[in-house]
């Protein structure tokens, strides 16, 4: 059966606080290295950056799913200080998704160069050399976003257990019917 080409869709699925328990980890972490000294809650978290929140605390005292035609890729920033995170990230998703998401695992410091349909991401503000990414951001509730009111036509996904396939087909339809009308006015309709 022929495919349109605008039935296929990619899907980038964000690692750390979409896939991973990025926040939980850092929480336990700190908890478990400095036992007493005030921290943030998960309910209390706000904004992307954990650690500016906690130096503002110290200053005042799994399961990405597949459709038929989706193509799903992991794309994560690894941090500046890199030299444990980029072997962690490849031997976390050999460990929980298995070899084949290896071969889909894009580590860059910049999500805007990367062509997809959608990115599913718990940052709230992606921006980086490309002012008008191919990708539609998704974003992925997590606790330090999920206060923030998203203004039309912005989109999230509560957790995997939202409606994550319709979000999916809404895109593939809108692509489809993109097509169908570039294709009509190309030929003079
Ligand atoms: C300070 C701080 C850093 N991060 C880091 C963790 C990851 O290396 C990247 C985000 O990765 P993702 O796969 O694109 O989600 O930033 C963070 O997530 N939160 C922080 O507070
Ligand atoms: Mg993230």
């Amino acid at each position: 059966m022929a495919v349109s080409t605008a039935s296929r869709l990619r899907v980038l699925v964000d690692m750390d606080g979409v896939l991973a328990d990025f926040e939980g980890g850092v929480l336990r972490h700190f908890l478990a290295r400095y036992p007493g000294e005030p921290h943030v809650e998960l309910a209390e978290r706000r904004g992307f950056s954990g650690r500016g929140q906690y130096r503002r605390l110290r200053g005042a005292g799994s399961q990405p799913g597949a459709l038929w035609l989706t193509e799903v890729f992991i794309c994560t920033s690894p941090l500046m200080k890199y030299e444990h995170c980029i072997l962690e990230k490849y031997s976390w998703v050999e460990k929980y998704l298995g070899p084949k998401f290896v071969e889909r695992l894009i580590l860059t410091g910049d999500k805007t160069v990367v062509s997809a349909d959608l990115l599913v991401d718990d940052k709230d503000t992606i921006k980086g050399a490309e002012p008008k990414p191919s990708w539609e951001h998704i974003l992925f509730t997590c606790c330090h976003n999920k206060h923030l009111e998203l203004q039309t036509p912005r989109r999230r996904l509560q957790s995997w257990a939202d409606d994550w396939r319709g979000i999916v087909e809404s895109k593939r339809r809108s692509n489809v019917e993109k097509e169908c009308y570039a294709s009509l006015t190309a030929n003079g309709n």
